[in-house]
């Protein structure tokens, strides 16, 4: 052999090295991720917040609603019965035709005495069919906090004094980690099991680094925070608005914390729709924040696994299949730690049903990433929408 091709050969063996040494790092420091979140959900989730000196502030809540799930009154009560002295109800919908309408009306009947007023028609701000349905609410919000809450939200009696109670001076935005009610069916599973680990795990780490990566389904505002930097109507132009609620206040050097007790998610879901879901945030993703495309699916545990064991077995000659193997059960073991510790108490599911629909969610977890990309219009609810790099919203106009 030619002493070029030897030196070629050389410099070959000695890039692979670094490039499996660089991933080794990579997949060490998804265990620490493991291990800061479940610290952080051990040491954040569930703790009794501090009571606060005075008076409670009173608390706008902003309900955007688009039709009727099976679900919808029992989690609309929770907001009528909830343990908080000053808060009135604002409920949003696009149409007179809506069917939350008779819903809302019903239970305005039955508490009579909670302050509630309902805004049709909502106003037409911008591109984000949430944010113009919820603009009239926002406008008229007589509080010094804002609670946006989306439709499946569950909310235990005490969740809004709890929210208002993790937020401090300098604190302008409170999200409840996302998490779901107890539910029967596959995908309800699923999706409990995916917010309870994977995103439960990203979400407690962000929060604990101090990274933005707010998800809005339940979050309380300082409004004056969110006046400061344009109000509502200034975010009109994403579709991820409630990420760039976190990134305009953080610029303005607030804060964004997690409150003691997580969002409980109680819509009614199916297998199908719960992937819908996750690729549509997906897509949301990608655009805002490209380098996501690369590190998503690296983070999962499949991906890490295979990266891992390929690195290991690169520099230090371990078995592969092995690594990968007990890779897998660690990951497995770390994420119903962490979904115990959301949870707070039992599953309702076994440890044998847990497994099985982990592995199910971990093995699709690459497909539906690779779906999202494929088709990157974006179908939510009656929109179809297309996203320009920076997250911000595109129409696409439906064909006839
Ligand atoms: C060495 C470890 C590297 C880990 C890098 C992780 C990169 C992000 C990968 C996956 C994201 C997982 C999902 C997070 C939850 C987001 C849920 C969501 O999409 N919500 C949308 C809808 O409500 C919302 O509009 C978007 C929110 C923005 C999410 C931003 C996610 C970035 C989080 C960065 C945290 C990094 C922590 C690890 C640091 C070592
Ligand atoms: O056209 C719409 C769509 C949705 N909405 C409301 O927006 C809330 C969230 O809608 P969905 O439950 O369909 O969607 P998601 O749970 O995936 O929302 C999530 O992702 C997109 C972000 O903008 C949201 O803030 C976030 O909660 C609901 O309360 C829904 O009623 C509208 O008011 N109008």
């Amino acid at each position: 052999m030619r002493l070029s091709s030897i030196l070629f050969y050389l410099q070959a063996e000695l890039l692979l090295v670094w490039f499996a040494l660089a991933l080794f790092i990579f997949w060490g420091a998804l265990w620490l991720v493991h291990f800061i979140s479940l610290a952080y959900a051990k040491w954040r989730l569930y703790r009794k917040p501090k009571p606060r000196e005075g008076l409670l502030p009173g608390v706008s809540v902003i309900k955007p609603l688009v039709g009727v799930d099976a679900n919808l009154a029992t989690n609309l009560e929770t907001f009528f019965t909830l343990q908080y002295p000053t808060y009135e109800l604002l409920f949003c919908v696009h149409s007179e035709s809506d069917p939350a309408l008779m819903v809302v009306q019903m239970l305005m009947n039955k508490y009579k005495d909670v302050d509630a007023r309902i805004f049709v028609g909502g106003e037409q701000v911008g591109l984000n069919p949430k944010i113009n349905n919820m603009m009239p609410a926002y406008s008229a919000a007589k509080h010094e906090f804002v609670l946006v809450s989306d439709s499946n939200i569950f909310m235990r009696e005490d969740a809004l004094l709890d929210m208002v109670l993790s937020m401090s001076d300098n604190v302008a935005l409170v999200t409840q980690t996302p998490y779901c009610m107890d539910r029967k069916g596959l995908g309800s599973n699923l999706e409990q099991i995916y917010f309870g680990t994977s995103h439960a795990r990203i979400y407690m780490t962000g929060n604990c680094l101090g990274f933005v990566c707010s998800t809005g389904m339940s979050s309380l505002i300082r409004k004056c925070a969110l006046d400061d930097v344009g109000g509502m109507r200034a975010f009109s132009p994403y579709l991820a608005e409630d990420y760039f609620f976190g990134v305009a206040l953080a610029k303005r050097g607030w804060l964004s914390v997690i409150s003691g007790l997580p969002a409980l998610q109680n819509g009614s879901t199916d297998v199908h729709r719960f992937h819908d879901r996750i690729c549509r945030w997906i897509k949301l993703r990608v655009a805002m924040l490209p380098h996501t495309i690369i590190l998503e699916p690296m983070q999962d545990c499949m991906m890490a696994g295979l990266m891992g064991s390929w690195a290991a077995n690169m520099l230090f000659d371990w078995n592969s299949l092995v690594f990968f193997l007990v890779h897998v059960l660690m990951w497995m073991l770390f994420d119903y730690m962490l979904i115990c510790t959301v949870q707070n108490g039992p599953l309702s599911f076994g440890k044998f049903e847990f497994a099985v629909m982990w592995l199910y969610r971990e093995l699709s977890a690459l497909p539906i990433y690779i779906k999202a990309l494929w088709e990157p219009r974006i179908r939510w609810r009656a929109g179809l929408f297309k996203l320009r790099w920076g997250g911000l919203i595109e129409e696409v106009p439906e064909k006839r």
